[in-house]
């Protein structure tokens, strides 16, 4: 039985694909084997020796340790795609929002119950101060092509929109999905410096962080409106505060409140409702927990952040995972104490990521313990798993 531990709120439908027979639900999760999370801070976490796994419920990693998970052999796992579309439909309420001033207009409202002329008049006297700009035919820059970026892209073409985009590592899939009419910018000055609108759909990460600053802001359009549903960290907040403050942005929209952004004339906040509908939080954990579920089961992994995706369909006899280093003669030290012991290894496979690898053997025959006990007594082995 595999006990899992859930870190924040998890559909239901998804946990139904955890069977009740094979797993244990337990949210106080003392020794879990699996973790699954959506934006729940795990940074200053205690990860126990059992764990094996964590599963996001979501795309970004960026609260989750994923260089010590891969260090101690913790598989990471996201789900990608499952929320792009809601983050996708909330952009293009952003981008409404950005331009039309709804929010300071629904404000604004709310306080003419208390005057003593009658609202109407108050209405069609006051509504001047909420004039704002049409989307169709202005320019939109998308930084980021990847399952939100693509969908915010083509979605804004059908609004009547000139779309550009950002992406140096955009990837296959996407850019057959991307429409053709999008202008691909080669460099972010070429895109920042002409568009009107410009929307963040990147990872937060060592090189992306702070990413809109004072300098990246002096190169856009005086008034450029900015949205961001991806990470409150790639804008700095004192030098969006101050070219708001100037006009230089003419409105922040984001979906990442925080105590200096509150109450700034020009900046709508939302509280990080991206993912917030129903039906992705029911994709992101149905996809997580079977993720988990073929992990932790049959050692297969899937949209790992951390490890190759390897999977092998399950013979009738065990199973042996080894995480390790991806360094030279592993194959051959692995299989060497497979041999010894007498197994027949019927299937296997292995592949690589960066500086961590994985193989996967099924065998013929009873594993004995001191299979597993020799691999890991060999260097640069990192976890051993008989399934
Ligand atoms: N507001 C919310 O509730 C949500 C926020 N997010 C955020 O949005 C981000 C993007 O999500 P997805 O599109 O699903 O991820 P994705 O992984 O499909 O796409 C990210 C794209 O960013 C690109 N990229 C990375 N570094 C870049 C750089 N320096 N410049 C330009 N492009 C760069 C990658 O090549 C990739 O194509 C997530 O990492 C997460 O932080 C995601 C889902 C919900
Ligand atoms: O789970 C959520 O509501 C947040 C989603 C998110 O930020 C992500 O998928 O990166």
């Amino acid at each position: 039985m595999y006990q899992v531990q859930t870190l924040n709120h998890i559909s239901p439908k998804g946990l139904e694909h955890l069977g009740a027979n094979l797993f244990a639900l337990d949210n106080e999760g003392s020794k879990p084997d699996g973790i699954l999370v959506r934006s729940a801070d795990m940074h200053n976490m205690e990860l126990g020796p059992q764990l094996l796994a964590v599963a996001r419920a979501g795309a970004g990693t960026n609260n989750i340790p994923v260089a010590d998970c891969s260090q101690r052999g913790i598989v990471v796992f996201n789900t990608p795609g499952a929320n792009a579309n809601a983050v996708k439909e909330l952009v293009l309420a952003g981008l409404v929002l950005s331009g039309r001033k709804i929010a300071q207009g629904i404000a604004w409202a709310q306080t003419l119950i208390a005057q003593t002329e009658p609202v109407a008049k108050l209405v069609e006297k006051g509504k001047k101060q909420f004039v704002g700009p049409e989307l169709a035919g202005k320019k939109l820059g998308v930084i980021g092509l990847g399952a939100i970026g693509v969908k915010v892209a083509n979605m804004a073409t059908h609004l009547g929109m000139e779309v550009l985009g950002y992406d140096p590592y955009i990837s296959i899939d996407a850019a057959w999905n991307l429409s053709r009419s999008v202008k691909h910018c080669v460099n972010l000055s070429d895109l920042v410096n002409q568009c009107d609108f410009i929307t963040l759909h990147i990872p937060a990460t060592a090189d992306t962080k702070g990413m809109v600053n004072a300098k990246l802001i002096s190169q856009m359009k005086h008034g450029v409106r900015i949205l961001n549903f991806a990470r409150g960290e790639l804008v700095n907040n004192v030098d969006l505060i101050s070219a708001l403050k100037s006009g230089r942005v003419g409105a922040y929209v984001c979906d990442f409140p925080c105590e200096e952004l509150l109450g700034v004339e020009g900046c709508v906040c939302l509280p990080h409702l991206g993912a917030s509908t129903p039906e992705s939080e029911e994709n992101c954990a149905v996809m997580a927990a079977q993720e988990l579920s073929d992990y932790l089961l049959d050692g297969n992994i899937r949209n790992s952040v951390n490890f190759p995706s390897v999977s092998m369909p399950r013979g009738e006899g065990n199973r042996i995972c080894v995480i390790h280093k991806n360094v030279p003669g592993m194959l051959a030290a692995i299989t060497d104490v497979a041999n010894k012991a007498g197994l027949n290894i019927e299937n296997m496979t292995n592949k690589s990521r960066g500086d961590y690898a994985y193989t996967m053997l099924d065998v013929t025959g009873l594993v004995p313990d001191e299979v597993g006990s020799g691999l890991l007594a060999l260097p640069d082995i990192i976890r051993v798993r008989v399934l």
